[in-house]
């Protein structure tokens, strides 16, 4: 069922500051940052040969990610992207096992213009998880 690693998401407080350690200090090739309002983030991605790394800083009052910095000031690996081919008949294989998946259950547009979808961390052991159709 997953697929390809689509990406690891890092989250910062300061997207700015992030993109640029990683462009200057690692020669990365660094996306623009673009709001994403409606998943409460903003997302810069950086590419790499075989994967890509987001991050992300929060956006507005109610940012998922606000609680986790609030725990990991300094920033910290927030969660990991498969790819799958169906994501309706994956989500559905994952609750008939019992795993939760986050929100309305209903998958969301993602950064990449695809649907995505969340699986709670407790259930894949302590990771957040985010599905995205391949
Ligand atoms: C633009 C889209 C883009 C894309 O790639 O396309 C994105 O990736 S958007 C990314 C931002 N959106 C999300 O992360 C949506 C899904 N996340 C959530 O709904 C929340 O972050 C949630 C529910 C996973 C956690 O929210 P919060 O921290 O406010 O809840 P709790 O404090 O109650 O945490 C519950 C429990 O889970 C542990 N936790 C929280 N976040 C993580 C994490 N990233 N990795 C591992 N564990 C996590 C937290 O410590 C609590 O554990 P406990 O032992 O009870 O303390
Ligand atoms: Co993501």
């Amino acid at each position: 069922m997953i697929g390809r690693l689509n990406h690891v998401a890092i989250a910062v407080k300061d997207i700015a500051a992030a993109s640029a350690l990683y462009r200057d200090t690692m020669g990365a090739d660094v996306s623009e940052a673009v709001p994403q309002t409606e998943h409460g983030v903003t997302t810069v991605f950086i590419h790499l040969p075989n994967t890509k790394i987001e991050l992300l800083e929060p956006l507005g009052a109610d940012s998922p990610i606000a609680k986790f910095l609030e725990r990991n000031p300094d920033g910290g690996i927030h969660h990991i992207c498969y790819e799958v081919d169906d994501i309706l008949a994956a989500r559905d294989r994952l609750k008939a096992t019992g795993a939760r998946v986050l929100g309305t259950g209903e998958p969301k547009i993602g950064a990449h213009g695809k649907p995505v979808l969340f699986l709670h961390p407790k259930d894949f052991n302590g990771t957040l998880v985010e599905l995205e159709q391949a």
